[in-house]
């Protein structure tokens, strides 16, 4: 058993869709505890940064549009194992696989422009957890 702490970005749909309590509510009710939180407006520089992976792929100037379409709000969420429950409860990339239950099996849908507008983001590693933070606070 570890104790972590990762990042969770809501992204602009799930700021502009009304889902912030949402999110919130299930971080609290699995007794997780966040411990800073902040609405912010990215910066292309923010994401090319957080998005260092994918800045190359095809699909990254429709995904720096759709996380610059509004606020996203920024939570350090702390926890034992929590990197990997929070991303469990965040649900599947690719919103219509995943499973009811999840955020994004809940909130989150495909649209036809080919944006995957999936609500959340959640650190993956202790590793990308630090980095990130580095980033948004
Ligand atoms: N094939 C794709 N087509 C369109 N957008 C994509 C595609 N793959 C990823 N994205 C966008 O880039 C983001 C990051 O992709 P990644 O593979 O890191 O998924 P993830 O870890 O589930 O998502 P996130 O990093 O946002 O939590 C996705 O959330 C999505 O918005």
């Amino acid at each position: 058993m570890t104790e972590e702490q990762t990042l969770m970005l809501i992204k602009p749909d799930g700021v502009k869709n009304g889902h912030i309590g949402d999110v919130i509510s299930r971080i609290e009710h699995r007794n997780y505890e966040i411990t800073a939180m902040k609405m912010v407006q990215a910066t292309e520089s923010q994401l090319r940064e957080h998005y260092a992976a994918l800045v190359d792929k095809p699909f990254f100037p429709k995904t720096l549009k759709y996380m610059q379409s509004g606020p996203i709000i920024a939570l350090i969420i702390k926890g034992t194992n929590v990197i990997a429950a929070i991303r469990e409860m965040s649900g599947a990339t690719v919103p219509s696989q995943a499973r009811s239950g999840t955020l994004r099996g809940d909130f989150a849908r495909e649209w036809p422009d080919g944006t995957i507008r999936n609500l959340v983001h959640t650190s993956d590693s202790p590793e990308s957890a630090q980095r990130e933070i580095g980033i948004w606070f």
